[in-house]
């Protein structure tokens, strides 16, 4: 539960149609990106309301103890899932400002887990949301469930805190963000 007063903020008038499957963010984003070979390959598509789907599946190389994911991986999918829902569902930029996450069940290698992320409520520029997690099915039990302040922030916040040789290798080839943000508007 959110620790401040908040309200349900409205789906923005652009966010896309429910049952829409979104774009990767980043080409390079360790959460979606198809360029990282080992990285998590995130798939998520718009549900109804502020809820958004996610989906993605623990390979040899998220292991933490043998044959199960590791926590902190986990934490990072939770951390995708709920960013997702924040920028396509408000589409605005944000960034994770605390993430809290609770492993109720081990996920083993070969699982695909289901996430399903909503936004519980905005105060000025948090953005409080919160996920479930499940193995193998959209249904059934719970094994990972995760909290979350996102902070909205200007499109400045990546230009002025980015490393450069990677800003201009994005202004050189715009396609690896997805088409999601421009960064030279
Ligand atoms: C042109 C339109 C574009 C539209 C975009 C559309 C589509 C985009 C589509 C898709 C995007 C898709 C996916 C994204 C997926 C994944 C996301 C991964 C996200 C990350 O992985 S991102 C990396 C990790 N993340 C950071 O790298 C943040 C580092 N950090 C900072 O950069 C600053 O820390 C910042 C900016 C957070 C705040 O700094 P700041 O100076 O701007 O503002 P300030 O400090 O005033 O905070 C404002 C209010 O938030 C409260 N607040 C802040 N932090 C808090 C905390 N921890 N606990 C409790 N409250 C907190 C304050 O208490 C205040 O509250 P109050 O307003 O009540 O005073």
């Amino acid at each position: 539960m959110a620790p401040v007063e908040t309200t349900l903020p409205e789906r923005h008038p652009d966010a896309p149609e429910p049952a829409t499957e979104l774009p990767e963010h980043y080409a390079y984003c360790f959460g979606c990106g198809s360029s990282v070979e080992h990285g998590l390959h995130l798939r998520a598509t718009a549900g109804e309301d502020l809820t958004v789907r996610s989906r993605f599946t623990v390979t040899t190389a998220h292991q933490g103890a043998p044959g199960l994911a590791h926590g902190g991986l986990l934490a990072c999918a939770f951390d995708e899932a709920l960013g997702t829902a924040v920028g396509h569902l408000l589409r605005q930029p944000a960034v994770t400002g605390k993430l809290e996450t609770d492993f109720l069940r081990p996920v083993p290698v070969g699982t695909v887990l289901f996430i399903d992320a909503r936004i519980d409520g905005v105060a000025g520029r948090k953005v409080y949301v919160s996920a479930d997690g499940r193995v193998n099915s959209p249904v059934g039990d719970i094994a990972v469930r995760a909290r979350a302040l996102f902070v909205t922030v200007e499109l400045k916040h990546f230009i002025d805190n980015g490393r450069p040789e990677d800003l201009k290798k994005v202004a050189a080839d715009p396609s690896l963000l997805g088409r999601t943000v421009d960064l030279n508007p």
